[in-house]
């Protein structure tokens, strides 16, 4: 739990026309609620408007924000939905990528960046190198997209590098391949709200999915990868 009323740096708004719906504002008073923000992760089905929940929350811990996704598409993507959702202005939002290394805002912003940019190990340019520092200075509230896919490692490194009192981790499915899942309940903290992708569906928020098998050849490159691929995690095993 950590204490808001201390932060009044960071002061980002929602545009006046935006209503977030009924399980934003349940899953963001179940964040908020008792005037501290607990950490931990929100779990919304794909569409149900993560980024609006997230840009809310931001609003809400009052100091400045490092976003982190997985991947440059996804850093165009907030970066964008900062600007569609608040008021923010343009220089109070800074995209930390390969090709982009915006100036940090003098007080509280938005650094909306990969989690690969802050857990790489090599050698940074020297505009890296500074902006990576000033990230390891600053406090931040942490958002954290698709917490069910960065590798634990990645993860363990961006926790460590950062200092925050107050992290949100979102996904649509608290399920990992690696079978890492608890080491996000002490990472970033436990589940704090996840909703039914059905009475969304229900309620007219996300479109009704149909599922339907589709079975077709493969084309003889991706044969070739795909059996590959296949020796080689047999190996592995055989190497266990
Ligand atoms: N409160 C709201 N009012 C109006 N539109 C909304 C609201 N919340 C979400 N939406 C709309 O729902 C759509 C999906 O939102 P968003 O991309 O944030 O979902 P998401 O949960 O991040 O999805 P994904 O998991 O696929 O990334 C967007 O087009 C957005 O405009």
């Amino acid at each position: 739990m950590y204490d808001l009323s201390f932060d009044d740096t960071q002061k980002i708004e929602l545009k006046p026309q935006v209503q977030a719906r009924p399980y934003q504002e349940e899953s963001l008073s179940i964040m908020f609620g008792t005037g501290r923000a607990r950490s931990g992760i929100i779990i919304l089905p794909c569409g149900a408007g993560k980024s609006l929940v997230s840009i809310s929350a931001s609003r809400r811990i009052c100091k400045s924000c490092l976003c982190l996704a997985t991947s440059v598409v996804f850093v165009d993507q907030w970066t964008e939905q900062f600007k569609r959702w608040s008021t923010i202005r343009e220089d109070e939002v800074c995209r930390f990528t390969a090709d982009d290394k915006e100036d940090l805002h003098r007080n509280a912003g938005i650094v909306v960046t990969t989690y690969n940019m802050v857990a790489f190990g090599g050698i940074r340019s020297k505009e890296s190198e500074k902006l990576i520092e000033e990230i390891r200075n600053r406090e931040w509230g942490l958002i954290m997209d698709e917490v069910h896919v960065v590798p634990a490692q990645v993860f363990r490194k961006v926790i460590s590098i950062t200092k925050s009192h107050c992290k949100l981790g979102l996904t649509a499915t608290l399920v990992r391949e690696d079978d890492r899942i608890s080491d996000l309940n002490f990472l970033i903290g436990p589940k704090l709200y996840e909703t039914n992708w059905l009475d969304l569906v229900k309620c007219g928020f996300i479109a009704n999915v149909q599922c339907t098998e589709v079975q077709c050849p493969m084309t003889k490159e991706f044969m070739e990868k795909y059996l590959k691929k296949e020796i080689q995690r047999k190996s592995m095993h055989f190497m266990r």
